[in-house]
């Protein structure tokens, strides 16, 4: 189990990670979110000792990272799919962690396999597209059978083949008792495919729960229903505390729950057409909880 408490990263006078506390779970896939520079990357790099926090610390099992007899069996990272040698091979790549590391070289063979470089195992890294790097990237982080894999925007260049294997690679990884942290702007994709999500803005932890609880939360989450009679239904939601905004042909409603309003149409003699939860996607959720929490906003396109 790894735990951050109060960790803290300042660069001169900014506070980039601010009193971040919280717990990695075993079995679960959580996402990192958060908008550029909100300090996702420095908060990776702190758990594995390659940033010193200002304040705080990080456990791993009651021990600092750097305390760690076997460091590559608790936690695999992927941070920078390019910090490799691009003159050697794949093969070569994951043969020399084995060595460095001590790991069993039949990992090597696996790691080929399950990230499909098979084929591709023997021609240089130099000549390898993103999403190939992507997977080495990947291959090198499991390579040591981690407890925990932490991976920063491990999507990015994958197409989408890519992105379904690495979907059920996370759903594997979790079921097998694995703590798998993911950052990504693909907020499609968390949302595919985390239970848990942190969102961290300017460093600071803004919300840190289930994708269910998320939903739950949010103000984009609301009733959507259609009657014989929308007037009616209007009046009824309204003085039943319900927020009642006409969209399309029926009406979008928020403060009350679907039974609740399926009871009420029921019992004024209203007759439903519709009447369905909407949830709301991550990216409104993101909106929503990162609002005025961002360091950099697009001014939009210039003016000719
Ligand atoms: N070595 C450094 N020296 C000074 N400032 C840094 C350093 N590393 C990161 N920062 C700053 O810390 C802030 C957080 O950066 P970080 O890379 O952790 O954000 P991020 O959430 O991963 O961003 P992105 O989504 O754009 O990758 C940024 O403002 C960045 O410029």
């Amino acid at each position: 189990m790894i735990k951050l408490d109060n960790l803290t990263k300042k660069y001169g006078d900014k506070t980039v990670v601010n009193q971040l506390s919280l717990t990695l779970k075993p079995g679960v896939v959580t996402g990192l979110l958060g908008p550029n520079g909100s300090g996702k990357s420095t908060t990776m790099k702190m758990i594995i000792s390659l940033v010193h926090p200002t304040f705080g610390n990080v456990t791993v099992g009651e021990k600092k990272y750097s305390d760690l007899l076997k460091p590559t069996a608790k936690i695999g990272t992927l941070i920078d799919p390019s910090a490799v040698d691009n003159n050697l091979t794949a093969r070569q790549h994951l043969s020399l962690i084995s060595t460095a590391a001590n790991i069993n070289k039949s990992r090597v063979d696996k790691m080929l396999k399950i990230t499909g470089l098979e084929m591709a195992q023997n021609k240089k890294i130099k000549d390898y597209s993103l999403g190939m790097k992507q997977r080495l990237g990947i291959a090198t982080a499991l390579m040591g059978n981690p407890e925990t894999v932490i991976l920063d925007e491990p999507f990015n260049g994958l197409d989408v083949d890519g992105i379904k294997w690495l979907r059920k690679l996370f759903n594997q990884l979790a079921a097998e008792g694995k703590a798998v942290i993911v950052s990504s702007h693909l907020m499609s994709e968390i949302q595919a495919v985390a239970d848990r999500i942190i969102i961290i803005g300017q460093g600071k932890l803004l919300a840190d729960m289930t994708m269910e609880e998320m939903n739950k939360k949010s103000l984009s989450s609301y009733i959507y229903v259609k009657t014989n009679n929308i007037d009616k239904m209007s009046r009824v939601l309204t003085e039943n505390q319900a927020m009642v905004q006409q969209l399309n042909q029926g009406l979008e409603v928020r403060n009350i729950e679907a039974r609740e309003g399926g009871q009420l149409a029921y019992d004024h003699h209203i007759v439903v057409y519709e009447l369905k939860e909407v949830q709301p996607t991550l990216e409104e959720l993101f909106t929503e909880i990162t609002y005025g929490k961002v360091d950099y906003v697009s001014q939009g396109v210039e003016n000719k």
